[in-house]
């Protein structure tokens, strides 16, 4: 790896505006045999996502995926959103239960739509065992297998059958696997999805160390098909962390799914809690991140985001925000 950056080190480089209007450029992307509105999808996290929030996501056009920090949910939950003609979206683990999980949705004809592989280090054999099983099992579905961090993990899950890779080990906000154990894509994870996406010869997931709605467009611009985002939707009206008020103003939890407040114990804690500023209803989000990316889309040239994944970018060094705090 030469040239390392991250998301704050990129500037991406306009093109002649094509378009009348923002609103005329499409934000929508096709994952598998589903389009959606954006190319963004909320974090598998037990304080991102819900299942009242899953439904209005899966309504409305959005891409989801339920967290697996509820197992025993999980079967009713497909079912509900069957019955609703609704797309069906969940993660599993690589315990040993998970294989007789795989079985019962195959025994019962609950096939999902999505099966999202959520295990921080991708890049292993129990995750090869689950990618195989899942494939022989339920071949259907369309299968994200994660996390990883190098050409060779993406190259090695997508041989295993996997449907598309996810990419980010360390680059969240309630991360400290990069603190706790020295290793990730932390600080250069725009650079280490780049190097990553081309490996690939399927779709690609960025996972993690999104602080603005710009990085969406930068992540499309450096190879990946879809964007996963917990910090930017933590904090709403209908997420599911706690709600505290200090001094007047609200806040509202969001903690790491390797928090000892995930797993109930002191043991491989890779996560911490912290609480973010309330920010309204998710509606709200989801709006100005189209509208953002439209713009992107605009400023790239083009109407559609494939315009945004050629732009021409330059490395700036940490100077874009020039000591301005954002969000
Ligand atoms: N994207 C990221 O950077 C990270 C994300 N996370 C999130 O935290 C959650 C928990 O993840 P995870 O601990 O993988 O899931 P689990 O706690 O379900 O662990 C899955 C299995 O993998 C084993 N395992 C976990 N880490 C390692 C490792 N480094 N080497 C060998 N075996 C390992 C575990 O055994 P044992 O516990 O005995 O080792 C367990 O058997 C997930 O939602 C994940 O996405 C966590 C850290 C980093
Ligand atoms: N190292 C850890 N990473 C975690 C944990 N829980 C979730 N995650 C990852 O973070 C992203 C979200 O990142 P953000 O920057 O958008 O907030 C999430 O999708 C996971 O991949 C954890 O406990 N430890």
């Amino acid at each position: 790896m030469e040239n390392v950056f991250d998301y704050e080190d990129i500037q991406l480089i306009p093109n002649k505006c094509i378009v009348d209007s923002r609103s005329d450029c499409d934000t929508s992307v096709t994952l598998g045999r589903h389009t959606f509105k954006l190319p963004v999808v909320p974090a598998n996290m037990q304080t991102i996502i819900d299942e009242s929030i899953a439904l209005k996501l899966a309504q409305e056009g959005y891409f989801y995926i339920m967290h697996r920090f509820q197992p025993e949910t999980r079967m009713d939950f497909i079912s509900k959103m069957k019955d609703k003609g609704l797309i069906t979206s969940i993660s599993v683990g690589v315990k040993e239960e998970e294989f007789g999980f795989v079985d019962q949705l195959k025994k019962e004809n609950l096939v999902p739509d999505y099966i999202t592989i959520d295990i921080a280090h991708g890049h292993s054999n129990s995750v090869i065992r689950m990618i195989q099983y899942i494939k022989e099992h339920l071949p259907e579905t369309f299968l994200i297998a994660g996390n990883v961090g190098t050409p060779e993990a993406v190259r090695e899950l997508e041989h295993a059958g996997a449907d598309a890779t996810k990419v980010g080990i360390g680059p969240g906000k309630v991360c400290i696997t990069k603190i706790k154990t020295g290793f990730g894509t932390g600080g250069w994870q725009l650079a280490a999805l780049r190097w990553c996406a081309k490996a690939a010869s399927k779709p690609i997931i960025a996972d993690g160390g999104i602080r603005t709605h710009g990085d969406i467009a930068k992540s499309v611009r450096f190879g990946a098909s879809m964007v996963m985002i917990g910090s930017l939707f933590a904090g709403h009206e209908e997420s599911p962390g706690e709600t505290v008020e200090r001094d007047g103003r609200k806040y509202k939890e969001y903690f790491g799914s390797a928090s000892e407040f995930q797993k109930g114990e002191k043991k491989n804690v890779e996560g911490k809690k912290m609480y973010v500023d309330y920010k309204g209803p998710l509606g709200d989000t989801l709006r100005e991140m189209e509208q953002d990316l439209q713009s992107s889309i605009s400023y790239a040239g083009g109407d559609s985001l494939d315009a945004i994944r050629t732009v021409d970018y330059v490395m700036v060094k940490n100077s874009i925000f020039n000591g301005d705090k954002v969000y």
